[in-house]
């Protein structure tokens, strides 16, 4: 225990997973660099090769790893590779950033508590695809984005934070990603902070802040 009585947490390690242009990615690396984040990102893996989340992992020297889905003959052989290279990394956290493949339940069961995901909708509403398309054919007055806590339901698992965008009626899909991806930026480098400062709980799937449950 330091003199100062304040806990000291160890930096922690986060893999961050990609599937294209990774400007998540590059919030965590700026906020990282910013000193608001107490981890360090010791790889970017991505299933999809020439993407610009590499270059943007290249330009912060951060070591990447091409894990094509389409060179395995299915879905439990992708993520035999995944959680093999996952697991010789021994991350505190991973964080999907726009990463943009179903993960079975065997693979997601060993990182279940350990492993966050970004979605632009206001979860529960909107799982899986074309979330903004889908607010606006609703014509939703409201939407946003959900950090959430990764279990084997695909973007069911217990949420964590949550921002919420107006829609106007002048929006677009385009113009609404814009929005959300604005508040993406922001929301995701908060929560993954919370995370690197063990304030984030994951116990019998529910999330927790500072040990309260998070309704
Ligand atoms: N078991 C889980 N897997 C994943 C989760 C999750 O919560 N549990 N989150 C998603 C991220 N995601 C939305 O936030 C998401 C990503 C991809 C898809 C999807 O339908 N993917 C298709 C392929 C689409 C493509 O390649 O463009 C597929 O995998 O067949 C839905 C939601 C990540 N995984
Ligand atoms: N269902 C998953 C999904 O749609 N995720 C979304 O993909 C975008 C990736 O952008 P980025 O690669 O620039 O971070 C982000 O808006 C993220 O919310």
């Amino acid at each position: 225990m330091s003199s100062n009585n304040t806990r000291s947490v160890a930096t922690k390690r986060i893999i961050v997973l990609i599937s294209g242009s990774g400007s998540n990615l590059q919030a965590l690396i700026d906020a990282i660099e910013l000193g608001a984040i107490n981890g360090d990102i010791v790889a970017v893996i991505s299933n999809k090769p020439d993407v610009l989340g590499l270059e943007r992992a290249e330009r912060a020297n951060i070591p990447t790893i091409v894990i094509d889905h389409r060179q395995f003959d299915g879905r439990a052989s992708f993520e035999a590779e995944l959680s093999k290279a996952i697991n010789e990394l021994k991350p505190d956290l991973i964080a999907l950033a726009g990463f943009m493949r179903i993960l079975n339940s065997e693979f997601v069961q060993p990182y279940e508590g350990k492993m966050l995901n970004i979605h632009p909708s206001l979860l529960p509403k909107y799982k899986g695809l074309h979330t903004h398309r889908r607010a606006l054919e609703n014509g939703d007055k409201e939407h946003g984005v959900s950090v959430h806590f990764v279990t084997a339901e695909l973007d069911g698992g217990p949420v964590i934070a949550q921002r919420i965008v107006e829609v106007e009626d002048s929006d677009t899909e385009q113009s609404l990603q814009q929005k959300v991806q604005r508040q993406e930026h922001q929301l995701y480098p908060e929560v993954v902070a919370r995370f690197c400062n063990d304030r984030l709980d994951y116990r019998d799937g529910k999330a927790f802040i500072d040990g309260k449950p998070i309704q």
